[in-house]
């Protein structure tokens, strides 16, 4: 008699089990899938983008953003964009954006305007086809661990932002960050946009935490919300206004995060900070 009961139980032991293992295989398969199919997209964007351009130039960005906004369906999101009108600004000006994972280059992609290229860790050069890529597409890479070499690429990006009508996507926080608020901002790309005498644009994206968390392994299908904000102008500004101008920003873009991301409630798992 015990046996047959214990025997109805190995079923149900299982099925949590089952229901661990098929949320971490969704995680893993979704995280396979997508770095494999960039590095995909990335080879069969290589050669369009030297035959458009010839080689190293802001141009090839429109070929990888029309290569790459299909992805968004394999994985189940959807972006809901707010704010379209804050981008038509005429000329250069800098795109500060909050930076939760590689995922974000999807919701870049959605909204990038014409002739904008970003700032990225050098490391990314090394990403095989990916960082390739990236090179083609007029990424200004930098040295984090070397102040004063990121300091130096930064001085010479403003420069060619004028020169070349160039903009650019800083993503202010310096690294991924997935703690349910924004870190607090490094101050790279004010003094960029002070040199450059460009505007900022202030881009949000909501939080993942409802259907991505990367140390819970879970990867669901989920909106993102994008709102795009009104820009902030730096013409007459100084180095001395730097810290002032980082503070607002961070300001208006916290407040955005918080208006535009599901309540800690509605997300899973608690907030780890
Ligand atoms: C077709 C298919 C293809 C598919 C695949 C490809 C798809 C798409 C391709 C595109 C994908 C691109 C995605 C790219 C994402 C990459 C994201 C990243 O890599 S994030 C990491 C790199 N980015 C950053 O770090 C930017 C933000 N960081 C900064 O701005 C930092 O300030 C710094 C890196 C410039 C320096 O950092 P740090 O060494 O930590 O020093 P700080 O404490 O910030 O500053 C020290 C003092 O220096 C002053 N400062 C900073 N910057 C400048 C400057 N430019 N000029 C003068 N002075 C500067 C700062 O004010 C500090 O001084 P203080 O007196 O304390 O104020
Ligand atoms: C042969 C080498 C194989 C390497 C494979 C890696 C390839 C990655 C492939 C696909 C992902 C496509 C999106 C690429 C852009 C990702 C940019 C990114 O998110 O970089 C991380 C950086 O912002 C912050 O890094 P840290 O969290 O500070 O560290």
């Amino acid at each position: 008699m015990e046996v047959v009961v214990l025997l109805w139980m190995v079923p149900l032991l299982l099925i949590p089990l089952l229901m661990w293992t098929s949320r971490t295989f969704v995680f893993y398969f979704k995280k396979f899938f997508y770095v494999a199919w960039m590095m995909c997209l990335a080879l069969i964007a290589i050669p369009l983008c030297i035959l458009k351009s010839g080689g190293r130039d802001v141009e090839n960005m429109r070929v990888i953003r029309s290569l790459v906004r299909h992805v968004k369906y394999f994985l189940g999101l959807r972006f809901e964009v707010s704010g379209w009108e804050h981008l038509q600004t005429q000329g250069p000006y800098v795109i500060i954006s909050n930076h939760q994972s590689s995922l974000d280059v999807l919701g870049l992609m959605e909204i990038l305007p014409d002739r904008c290229t970003m700032i990225a860790k050098k490391e990314l050069i090394y990403a095989g086809t990916v960082g390739l890529i990236c090179w083609l597409g007029g990424i200004v890479f930098i040295n984090r661990k070397k102040t004063s070499d990121a300091k130096g690429v930064m001085a010479e990006a403003a420069k060619t932002m004028l020169e070349d009508q160039i903009r650019l996507w800083v993503f202010p926080e310096g690294t991924r960050n997935q703690n349910g608020d924004l870190l607090p901002f490094k101050k790279g790309a004010f003094h960029l946009a002070i040199q450059a005498q460009v505007p900022l644009i202030p881009v949000v994206f909501s939080s993942y935490r409802n259907f991505y968390l990367r140390k819970e392994k879970q990867f669901k299908s989920g909106t993102i919300r994008l709102k795009i904000l009104p820009k902030i102008e730096t013409k007459g500004l100084t180095s001395d206004d730097v810290s002032d101008l980082c503070d607002r920003s961070f300001n208006v873009m916290h407040s955005a995060f918080l208006e535009i991301s599901p309540s800690v409630s509605q997300s899973n798992g608690p907030k780890s900070h």
